[in-house]
């Protein structure tokens, strides 16, 4: 990683069109974010597109614009994603997927560097880098006529090439430490769960390793995990899950009528603001890693900022061989949910409930319910 960091902090200045190559989960749109963060183009906008994900009858009109009724549903005027990029970063996700005619339209746009809008006339001159990334193996894809080697040579001024986990093992410690610190929880992971980890496979590299270290601060919050529990939270199974909430009120349909968890911790997710690698100087060697809940002190500029997804692994995780207290879990987790939304909006409850998809007069009932105060 301290090789890939050297590159995105001598890259990033300059205005060199990156391509970052790949496995899924590997971290290639991390490096995009840090290319943008640490140029001068960090006071403009950062937009990506995943021209893999995007209809091909769409994907002109999303990168370049559209005229009002160029189109059967262009119903108003529409600015492209080249001009929203004006000035900062644009980040084409799997570039390899791009359509082969879409690649032409693409390579007059960056020699020109200037979109037409699909129905318009005029050029609108457009000053914006390209960061693009792609999980094929591009120089395979050229072989076999399916991309264009003009625009890979426009893409790829500088290549970056990102290893799998697998290849980088020393990172993990660091990795560990990195998501533990932006769980909050106060987490510890001792030498054998680290030795244990470092030997795991990672087929989906570094956002599986993310993966199950969230799992592991979420079920083992306040404990030191151990090579056990380590097996547990990689197999996706519950044992040994040791609960350490105060047990909520049996018996109520909507929920109980108070349930304390002691402590509530925020669960936080990656931000668009933060650099993408950990612990810079830090010691690849250390055995085990763990932390001191410390404060995030992160603004509201991020619509949707607790993850859903931690919500639904920590569900599937539940599903092992050990009996859960289910009406437990989900309390506990509505409350710590609550908890880091208030904490995200500053304890302005209506910013709060917006993030959780609530409406105010639900959550202020919620908060009742789990004893919650504005400046949780
Ligand atoms: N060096 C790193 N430091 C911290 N977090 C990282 C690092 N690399 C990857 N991650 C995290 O791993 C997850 C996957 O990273 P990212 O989305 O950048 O991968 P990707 O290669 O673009 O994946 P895909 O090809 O599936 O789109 C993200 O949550 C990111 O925050």
């Amino acid at each position: 990683m301290a090789e890939i960091r050297y590159l995105v902090r001598q890259v990033a200045p300059s205005n060199a069109s990156v391509l970052v190559t790949g496995p899924s989960g590997s971290g290639k749109e991390m490096v995009a974010r840090a290319v943008h963060a640490e140029s001068a183009r960090v006071t403009g906008n950062y937009v990506a597109v995943n021209t893999g994900a995007i209809p091909r009858e769409l994907l002109e009109s999303e990168l370049f614009g559209h005229e009002k009724g160029s189109f059967t549903g262009a119903v108003s005027q529409k600015s492209g994603r080249f001009e929203e990029a004006h000035g900062g970063t644009l980040f084409l996700d799997e570039i390899g997927d791009m359509p082969f005619e879409m690649q032409v339209k693409l390579l007059r746009v960056l020699e020109e560097r200037s979109v037409q809008r699909v129905g318009g006339r005029g050029e609108i001159t457009v000053d914006t880098r390209i960061v693009s990334a792609t999980h094929r193996d591009i120089e395979q894809s050229i072989a076999d006529g399916r991309f264009r080697e003009d625009l890979f040579y426009r893409l790829a001024v500088f290549p970056i090439d990102l290893p799998s986990l697998a290849e980088r093992r020393e990172d993990v410690p660091l990795l560990v430490r990195h998501f533990l610190a932006q769980s909050g929880n106060a987490v510890r992971f001792d030498g054998a769960a680290i030795d244990r980890l470092v030997a795991h496979p990672w087929p989906g590299n570094v956002r599986e390793l993310r993966n199950v270290v969230e799992r592991g601060a979420i079920l083992f919050a306040g404990q030191t995990i151990g090579a056990e529990q380590t097996e547990t939270i990689l197999s996706r199974r519950v044992k040994g899950f040791v609960r350490n909430a105060a047990p909520c009120a049996p018996g109520v349909a909507e929920g109980p009528a108070s349930c304390a968890v002691t402590p509530i911790r925020p669960i936080s997710v990656p931000r668009a603001s933060e650099l993408p690698f950990p612990f810079p100087g830090a010691e690849a060697d250390e055995a085990a890693v763990g932390h001191a809940p410390t404060p995030n002190p992160s603004p509201l500029t991020e619509p949707v900022a607790i993850a859903q997804p931690d919500l639904i692994r920590v569900l599937d995780a539940a599903f092992g061989d050990t009996p859960v207290d289910l009406r437990q879990l989900v309390c506990d987790l509505e409350a710590r949910y609550i908890s880091e939304a208030l904490r995200q909006s500053e304890g302005v409850v209506a910013d709060a409930a917006r993030l959780l998809s609530l409406q105010r007069t639900t959550l202020i009932e919620k908060m009742r319910k789990h004893g919650l105060a504005k400046a949780a």
